[in-house]
């Protein structure tokens, strides 16, 4: 049996912990459950103790020659980052679109002359499995060492059943081969393929009672998600295509009010989504109805920033009452990036989160929308020991040092996979 690890003289623990269930709202969201002296004791995977070195000193007084030993003065300690929004699995890459966007064109033009989702899509179904495992392993390598430890990975980019069930299946088999747990989100909504263009409808019945039936037999997704926006699924299919998803155990999520507001953001509270992703153009009465209803705010504000757009405003929906979370939005098109530490610092810059609001959003919160709180998130006697050791003394310093790196060692189920 493996020896136990024991973290101790930690400078600043950022614990997590709070009185608060459930999804961290207002003030909560600031609550960092910080220990100062912190230390953590981790056997078979799991955290068996937290407290400061005083106290687990005393704890395991009779226990203390056969033992790992990381001593973190000087450092800071969080619980893995959670990236509850990803696109991790696709084939190729967009770098050409990044140009044309730089040059004026606009995202939804890319996308209505068949380049943006569809360009994805066409590599997608013409790659192997093989070949996606292989490219999305070396994503999962970067947000490893970015710190992440947990992902949501959406299907998305075959819109047919054939390649749909490729990406999920791509998803299961990562399980296996990569220290990152995946949790799997089936979005065969994410846009209208080509061949049915002019016949959307078509495409979201065969979604309805051709695709959905598979995913549930096969187990493929917990999560459903569309994209409701101009041009891609009206408010209507939207709400069908989630409603049709509860009915096969599918959890509803949201890609809402993210280049023109339809009020995704009340469709997500009525469909009684876990998450609503996006919502750079939702008005207050959407941040009501989320608030209302406890749907989480999915931020995205790398994303905002890739296609030059205001970001979501973090404050005010923090300041109504929403749980925010935020994520990469890891995708070759809007956010080809798995820097969930630059999205802590963007959440704070342009969203204006603060440090403590940010880090809250990227672990707790984030383990809330993808339905994970009960084993990841905080650091907590019982969980799984998901656990990051950063080059910094504080969180504070976290979030002030942006675009940088400062992730010094990593552990995964209590096993060290990153070291820098
Ligand atoms: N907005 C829709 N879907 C993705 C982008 C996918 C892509 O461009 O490939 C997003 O969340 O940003
Ligand atoms: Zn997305």
């Amino acid at each position: 049996m493996k020896r136990p690890l024991w973290i101790k003289h930690i400078n600043q623990l950022a614990t997590l912990k709070s009185s608060q269930l459930g999804p961290r709202t207002k003030a909560s969201m600031s609550d960092l459950g910080i220990i100062k002296d912190g230390s953590i004791w981790i056997e078979d995977g799991l955290i068996q103790a937290v407290g400061t070195t005083d106290e687990l000193k005393q704890l395991y007084r009779n226990n203390q020659h056969n033992v790992d030993i990381i001593d973190a003065t000087d450092h800071l300690v969080t619980p893995g980052l959670v990236d509850p929004h990803t696109h991790v699995v696709y084939g190729g890459s967009r770098e050409k679109e990044f140009e044309l966007r730089l040059n004026g064109a606009s995202y939804m033009d890319i996308m209505s002359a068949g380049g943006g989702i569809h360009a994805t899509t066409k590599m997608t179904r013409e790659a192997t499995e093989e070949d996606l495992i292989e490219q999305t392993i070396k994503r999962l390598d970067s947000f490893l060492e970015h710190g992440v430890t947990t992902i949501e990975a959406k299907s998305g980019y075959g819109l047919n059943l054939e390649t749909e069930r490729k990406q999920l299946n791509v998803i299961k088999k990562l399980q296996q081969l990569h220290p990152i747990d995946l949790v799997p989100t089936f979005m065969g909504a994410h846009a209208v393929p080509a061949e049915y263009k002019g016949k959307e409808d078509h495409y979201a019945n065969l979604l309805i009672n051709e695709m959905l039936p598979i995913i549930e037999n096969e187990n493929l997704a917990e999560f459903i998600d569309v994209f409701c926006e101009k041009d891609v699924f009206t408010v209507e299919q939207s709400k069908n295509i989630l409603e049709a998803g509860k009915r096969f155990n599918l959890i509803p999520k949201i890609h809402a009010d993210e280049i023109v507001c339809l009020g995704g953001a009340e469709l997500a509270a009525e469909v009684e989504a876990i998450s609503a992703e996006h919502l750079l153009k939702t008005t207050e009465q959407g941040m009501k109805a989320l608030a209302i209803t406890g749907t989480i705010g999915c931020l995205l504000p790398a994303t905002a920033l890739y296609l030059r757009e205001e970001a979501a405003n973090g404050r005010k929906m923090i300041d109504e009452g929403v749980a925010v979370a935020i994520s990469t939005d890891c995708n070759p098109g809007s956010s080809p990036t798995t820097s969930m530490p630059l999205v802590m610092n963007l959440a704070c810059l342009t969203m204006k989160l603060t440090p403590a609001e940010a880090l809250t959003a990227a672990t707790y919160n984030a383990a809330c929308a993808i339905k994970r709180e009960h084993m990841v998130g905080s650091i907590e006697k019982g969980k799984q020991a998901d656990i990051v050791l950063w080059n910094v003394k504080n969180y504070q310093e976290l979030q002030y040092r942006f675009g940088v790196n400062h992730v010094k060692t990593v552990w995964k189920k209590g096993i060290k996979v990153v070291n820098r």
